[in-house]
């Protein structure tokens, strides 16, 4: 068991958002070797067949063990090593389950990370990836007919059969969220041109507070409202001079303007890549005030 416990994270979002390659680019920023993923896709109770014998999505709580889950996110936290069940998208069945460390980060991916509120208290950040349609059906059909070995008309079929669990078992998480990362088209022939909104609550604006104290860059946030929750929205549709965001990076936390070395050398930094670099660095803030909070209380307590 370790001493200091895990940062623990919470991707929420639409199948197809792009949670995992998030978490992907997210890990080499933070080095592979200090994260743990828990992929909730592992989570589901019935297998492809199953559940279409029974007619019920994935997105629908019973069609997941997250009695199990939160089980896990509940040792992890405490640090103890939990054996994870998989799910295999080639064969719409389970493989051998894997043990998972709780490494300095735990991040967890999935369609429903915080459904509940016993799991949403565990977290340090919860993230809803709140990617739009356009995109996500964009990206949902490309996969899912090429590396999941169904037909663009199943893929469509099934998106349209998904949106009610969507809008029931998934969406009411954008209102727990921590921050709302929205992705967006742009009008850019390049297929990753996309422009990124973050949404924060209104009571606790961390990255709003952070770009408040940057002189070059002039913050306009838009008011919005989710769930009955006021949200300050804060938008980046173009690239941004690098020596402008290296000064950001540099406020956000220890290793700012480190991680934006490991995404870019170019002399713009796209909105994608700026989302990118803001959200690690913010983990590392969080890392670095749960070591010193630990490092208090002489590093034996497990919180
Ligand atoms: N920022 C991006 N720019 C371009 N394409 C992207 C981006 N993010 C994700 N994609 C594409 O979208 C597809 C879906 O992404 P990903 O598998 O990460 O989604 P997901 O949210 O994890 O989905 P699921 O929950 O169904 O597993 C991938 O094939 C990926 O190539
Ligand atoms: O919503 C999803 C999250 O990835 C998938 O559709 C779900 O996991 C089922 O996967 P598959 O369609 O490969 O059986």
């Amino acid at each position: 068991m370790h001493s200091v416990r895990p940062v623990l994270i919470g991707i929420a979002g639409d199948s197809g958002a792009g949670k995992s390659s998030l978490v992907a680019q997210l890990a080499k920023l933070l080095g592979n070797d200090r994260v743990s993923v828990i992929e909730l896709d592992g989570y589901h109770s019935l297998n492809r067949q199953e559940r279409k014998a029974v007619n019920i999505t994935a997105l629908h709580p019973r069609a997941n063990n997250l009695g199990l889950f939160i089980d896990h996110l509940y040792r992890l936290r405490r640090g103890e090593k939990v054996l994870r069940p998989v799910y295999n998208h080639d064969t719409g069945d389970f493989d051998d389950p894997v043990w998972v460390e709780p490494r300095p980060y735990v991040i967890v991916e999935g369609l429903h990370p915080f459904l509940f509120q016993v799991a949403a208290d565990m977290y340090d950040l919860k993230i809803y990836y709140d990617t739009h349609e356009e995109l996500k059906v964009r990206w949902k059909i490309l996969r899912d007919a090429t590396a999941r070995g169904y037909t663009v008309e199943e893929v469509l079929a099934e998106i349209r059969k998904r949106q009610w669990d969507i809008r029931n078992f998934v969406e009411p998480q954008l209102a727990m969220a921590d921050t709302v990362v929205k992705l967006f088209p742009l009008e850019d022939e390049r297929p990753d041109a996309v422009g990124v909104e973050f949404k924060e609550p209104a009571d606790n604006p961390w990255l709003k507070e952070k770009l408040e104290q940057i002189s070059e860059i002039s913050v306009q946030p838009k008011r919005d409202w989710i769930g009955g929750r006021e949200f300050l929205s804060l938008s980046f549709s173009q690239a941004m001079p690098v020596s402008t965001a290296h000064v950001l990076l540099e406020h956000m936390g220890p290793r700012g303007g480190a991680i934006l070395g490991k995404i870019t050398h170019a002399p713009f930094v796209m909105p994608y890549q700026l989302a990118l670099a803001i959200l690690a660095s913010r983990l590392e803030a969080i890392r670095q005030e749960l070591d010193a909070t630990f490092e208090g209380r002489g590093r034996s307590v497990v919180g």
